[in-house]
């Protein structure tokens, strides 16, 4: 077995593709519409699903926001060099909502990015994936 995707339900399917396309620079990969129960899936990441896991952004026609609640966390992604990284991703307009810097209570380089929900993206920096806090 192996995880193939994260659905995530988006207010906005369009604005949401340009983020994670335009900002976190991955590839569209597919997009498909379910007319019978009216919503549209784009699948977004880095490589095909034969190469590792992608997000399902889910629209459900005519919902336009979704309330996140406290228990969703966040999507984590490998980054070659985390400083730049968010200044390329300011730059194209996203949303830091933690510089990077080591974790608290650890090593690891880490920062946070919102998507246009609110959905948190980690970003983590590639010398540390894998090593937890990096302690
Ligand atoms: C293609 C596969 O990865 C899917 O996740 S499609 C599964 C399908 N999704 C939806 O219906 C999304 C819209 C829904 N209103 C929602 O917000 O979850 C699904 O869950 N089908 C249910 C089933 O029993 O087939
Ligand atoms: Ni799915």
């Amino acid at each position: 077995m192996r995880i193939l995707h994260t659905m995530l339900r988006v207010g906005d399917l369009q604005r949401s593709i340009d983020f994670y396309t335009g900002v976190l620079e991955m590839d569209l990969i597919r997009q498909s519409d379910n007319e019978e129960y009216k919503y549209t899936l784009a699948f977004v990441g880095y490589g095909d699903e034969r190469s590792g896991a992608v997000l399902e952004l889910t629209y459900n026609w005519g919902t336009d926001q979704y309330d996140l609640g406290s228990a969703f966390g966040h999507i984590a992604i490998e980054v070659d060099d985390i400083y730049g990284a968010c200044e390329k991703i300011r730059t194209a307009g996203g949303n830091i909502t933690r510089e990077p810097g080591p974790v608290k209570g650890g090593t690891t380089e880490i920062a946070f990015v919102e998507d246009p929900d609110g959905y948190k993206i980690e970003l983590i920096n590639k010398k540390f994936a894998g090593k937890g806090l990096g302690n």
